[in-house]
C-alpha cells in the first residue's frame, strides 16, 4: 500500500485539512525529547549537538572540544546504530504517540480543540529552530512543552526546557503562550503501560519460574557529581519503580539499576552489566530487563541491553527477556492523552503553567539559564 493511501495517513491528513478549513489554529503539544540519528549517516551530527549542550556536558573549551569528541567517538556510535537496524527509533515512535494522543485529545478536551503534536529534538533533526518555523506557519498561539522523558532531569528535560527558552527572541517564537509537563513518571497510566509489559514478559517464563524471576529496572545513570547538585531525576526513576511494583502487587524480587556511562568520572551505579553478573554468581538465573526511563527503542535498549548484556548473560547461563519498550503501545498513548488533559485543565483552572516542583532549581545549581528559564516558562513564556 502507499504510504499516502495508508489510513492513518489520511486520517492525520484529514483532520489537517479540517483544522485549514476552520480556520482555527491548533493548540501545540510539543514533544521534547533528545532525539536519535534517524539514518547511519546523522550519527557524527546527533554526537557533535550532544556533545556542544553544556546543560548535559560542560566541557571546557566546549566549541573546540566537543567537536574534536563527537568525531573521535562517531565511529563507534555509527556502528552500534548499523547494529539496530540503520538508526534511532525514537522519531518514528514520537511521531506516532503524538499524532495518537493529538487525536485522543480533541475528545477528551475539544475546548483547546484542535489539538497538533510537534516534534522538538535537542541533538537531532527536527531541532527546536525547524519546529518553531512549522508552529509559526501553523498560526499557533498557545503551545504545551511536553517532555517525553517521565522523570526530570537537569540534563535531559531541563536542557530541552533551557533550549527553548534561549530560542524565545526567534521570530517564529513570537506571541507564543507556552506552559510546560516537566514530569509524569508516577502516572497511573505510564505505570500501568509498563507494568503490562512486564507482565507479557513474564510470561515467557514457565509458570513454575515466574515469581522467582528477578525483575531488573534499568535507567540511563547520570554523573554523581549532577546528583550531587540536587538533581531530582535518582529521586523520580525510584519513584517509577515503587509505582509499578506496587500495581504488580510486589510479585517479583526487584532492583533499580543504571547503565550507559559515558567517560571516566563517577556515575550513579550498581552499573546494569555489573547486576547482571552479580545475580549469575548468586544463582539468581532469570531476569527481566526492564526500561525505565525512556518512551521508545533506543540504542541502549536495542543494543546494549539486548546485544550486549543479553549476551553476556546467556553466556553467564542465564535466561534473560526484556519487557519490551512503550512504542506504539495504546495504553501508553492514552496516558499521554491523559496527562495533556489533567494539564489543560489545571492551566485553565488558574492553577499555573508549570508544575510546583519545577519551580525548584536543584540546592547545588549554579546555571544561570535555569533560574531565568523557570521563571520565564512560569509567566507564560512571556
Ligand atoms: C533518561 C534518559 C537519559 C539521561 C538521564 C541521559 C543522561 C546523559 N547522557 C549522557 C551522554 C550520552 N547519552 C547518549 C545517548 C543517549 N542518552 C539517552 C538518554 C539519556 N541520557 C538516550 C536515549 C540515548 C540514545 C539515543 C538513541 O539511541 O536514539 C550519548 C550518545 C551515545 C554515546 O556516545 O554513547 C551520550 C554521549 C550524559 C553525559 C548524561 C548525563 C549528564
Ligand atoms: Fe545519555
Ligand atoms: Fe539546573
Amino acid at each position: 500500500m502507499s504510504l499516502l493511501r495508508s489510513p492513518i495517513v489520511s486520517r492525520i491528513l484529514s483532520r489537517q485539512y479540517a483544522t485549514h478549513a476552520a480556520g482555527k489554529s491548533p493548540t501545540a503539544i510539543v514533544m521534547l525529547n533528545m532525539g536519535g540519528p534517524s539514518t547511519v549517516e546523522e550519527t557524527h551530527d546527533f554526537l557533535k549537538n550532544l556533545f556542544m549542550d553544556g546543560d548535559l556536558i560542560p566541557l571546557p573549551f566546549q566549541r573546540f572540544l566537543a567537536p574534536v569528541i563527537a568525531r573521535r567517538r562517531t565511529p563507534k556510535i555509527e556502528q552500534q546504530y548499523a547494529d539496530i537496524g540503520g538508526g534511532s527509533p525514537i522519531l518514528h515512535y514520537t511521531r506516532l504517540q503524538g499524532e495518537g494522543m493529538a487525536q485522543l485529545l480533541d475528545e477528551l478536551h475539544p475546548e483547546t480543540a484542535p489539538h497538533k503534536a510537534y516534534v522538538a529534538f535537542r541533538y537531532a533533526r527536527p531541532l527546536t529552530e525547524a519546529t518553531a518555523r512549522e508552529m509559526r506557519e501553523d498560526g499557533v498561539k498557545r503551545a504545551v512543552a511536553f517532555t517525553q522523558y517521565p522523570q526530570y532531569s537537569c540534563s535531559t528535560t531541563g536542557s530541552s526546557l533551557n533550549e527553548l527558552y534561549r530560542q524565545r527572541n526567534n521570530s517564529d517564537m513570537q506571541g507564543i503562550e507556552w506552559s510546560v509537563i516537566d514530569r509524569w513518571g508516577t502516572h497511573p497510566g505510564f505505570i500501568e503501560a509498563v507494568a503490562q509489559n512486564i507482565e507479557a514478559a513474564l510470561a515467557k517464563f514457565p509458570v513454575e519460574k515466574r515469581s522467582k524471576t528477578v525483575l531488573l529496572f534499568s535507567a540511563h545513570s547520570l554523573p554523581m557529581s549532577v546528583v550531587n547538585r540536587g538533581d531530582p531525576y535518582v529521586l523520580e526513576v525510584s519513584a517509577s519503580v515503587a509505582g509499578v511494583m506496587q500495581r504488580l502487587g510486589h510479585s517479583n524480587p526487584y532492583r533499580l539499576v543504571w547503565q550507559s556511562q559515558v567517560g571516566p568520572s563517577a556515575w550513579m551505579g550498581m552499573q546494569t552489566s555489573e547486576a547482571l553478573k552479580g545475580l549469575a554468581r548468586l544463582g539468581k538465573k532469570q531476569v527481566i530487563l526492564v526500561p525505565i526511563a525512556f518512551t521508545s527503542d533506543h540504542i541502549e535498549t536495542l543494543y546494549e541491553l539486548d546485544l550486549e548484556y543479553s549476551k553476556e548473560a546467556r553466556e553467564l547461563g542465564m535466561q534473560v527477556h526484556r519487557a519490551v519498550s512503550l512504542n506504539d503501545s495504546p495504553v501508553f498513548i492514552r496516558a499521554l492523552a491523559d496527562i495533556a488533559t489533567d494539564h489543560l485543565r489545571d492551566c485553565a483552572a488558574g492553577k499555573g503553567s508549570t508544575s510546583i516542583q519545577m519551580d525548584l532549581r536543584c540546592p547545588g545549581c549554579t546555571n544561570a539559564t535555569c533560574g531565568q528559564q523557570k521563571a520565564w516558562f512560569k509567566r507564560g513564556g512571556r
